[in-house]
């Protein structure tokens, strides 16, 4: 492959409603997407998931422009690439920035598919024709929050996360299993705790949640392994999950149970699947995590999830649970919990221009 051209297109759209967590909020989602074009004019997508503030990772949407246009262009325009694993050696001279090289990145693995006239699930070894799927519900008032549940189980979703931090916990989880019992449910705490509140985490381990994602500090990996020995609910690491090396540390460590794979903050889908493979060898099941995603980042999503060891319902929800209209066509869509896994070619999703002209504040070309 040999890259041509680069297209960040810099687009802001308006959540449905906002996206509150113990640590940030979300009202309006900037995100940028990349297009790479190569010699023979074929087109590959890719989109940063980076927030507008770093309150969830370092990384904002301004750091990954800088990223983009100042370091990881110039590689990919200069380098020619027989498959997208290479791009992974190619980045390692620059530190982190995890978000920015994954929209790059994941926009080389759409071009290679296309290329290769395969979807992208075949192209990563996906063995799943559909992936099983489940919602996020934000910090909410209790009332709103059961509504909210309520509603999703009507739509067909497999399982239920829910986000805590402390004082927004144990009475929520009482109540929310009071309604619905034997609902498959998670916590994520945002890392909102500290080994300080270990009595009322051992407290929710009565509800029978799935498991507890990252309850400690974002770039923890020892304590974790300290709360889980005293847990029986499983942990779930997502923050402090940043590489595979982070989790071989965090297996032998015994740090959690469960890992969430995003690929924005793995640094691109080379790292995610390698995670996968290492998390399928020590029985460690895996699932996909959501960023609030546009289209283009969900297309990659489902593609990831159709690994094998992908057992547990993922953050990848329809495009109508956060967008009025989504960037690419057709949107996706849940019937009975599930979302098929697309067999056109690449991500296997149309992306409409014409809307995506309508919701840029900015974009560049890179030669
Ligand atoms: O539905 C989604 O896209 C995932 C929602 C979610 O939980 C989340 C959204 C943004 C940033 C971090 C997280 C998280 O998993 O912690
Ligand atoms: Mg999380």
């Amino acid at each position: 492959m040999k890259v041509k051209k680069i297209t960040l297109h810099l687009i802001e759209q308006k959540l449905l409603s906002p996206f509150i967590t113990s640590s940030g909020r979300v009202d309006t989602r900037e995100s940028i997407l990349v297009e790479l074009e190569d010699v023979d004019g074929i087109v590959g997508w890719g989109e940063v998931v980076a927030f507008s503030s770093p309150w969830y990772t370092e990384e904002t949407i301004k750091t990954c422009w800088h990223m983009i246009v100042d370091f990881l262009a110039k590689i990919v325009l200069t380098e020619t690439f027989e498959h997208p694993n290479e791009l992974r050696d190619y980045f390692q001279h620059i530190r982190r920035n995890h978000m920015a090289k994954a929209g790059v990145e994941t926009a080389l693995w759409d071009l290679y598919a296309k290329k290769k006239g395969v979807p992208l699930a075949t192209a990563i070894g996906g063995t799943r024709s559909y992936i099983e799927t489940g919602v996020v519900v934000s910090i909410d008032s209790v009332e709103d929050v059961l509504k909210k549940i309520n509603g999703h189980i009507k739509e067909g979703y497999k399982r239920i996360k829910i986000k805590i931090k402390p004082g927004q916990d144990y009475e929520l989880l009482r109540r929310i299993r009071n309604e619905f019992p034997t609902v498959p449910l998670m916590a994520d705490a945002n890392s909102a705790y500290t080994l300080h509140d270990i009595d009322n985490l051992k407290a929710l381990d009565k509800f029978n949640l799935m498991m507890i994602e990252q309850p400690l500090a974002a770039d923890d990996i020892f304590d974790h392994a300290k709360l889980q020995r005293e847990l029986h609910t499983p942990i779930c690491l997502d923050e402090s999950i940043t590489s595979i090396e982070d989790v071989r540390k965090a297996i032998e460590m015994e740090s959690c149970r469960v890992i969430n794979v995003k690929v924005g903050r793995v640094g691109g889908l080379s790292e995610a699947i390698r995670i996968h493979n290492l998390c399928k060898q020590h029985n460690i099941p895996v699932w996909c995590g959501g960023m609030l995603e546009a289209g283009i980042s969900r297309a990659h999503n489902i593609a990831l999830a159709s690994l094998p060891n992908f057992t547990i319902p993922g953050d990848i929800s329809a495009s109508s649970r956060y967008w009025e209209q989504d960037i690419i066509e057709p949107e996706v869509i849940v019937k009975n919990g599930t979302i098929s896994v697309p067999s056109d070619v690449g991500i296997g999703f149309g992306v409409n221009r014409e809307f995506i002209k309508t919701i840029t504040k900015d974009f560049t070309i890179l030669k």
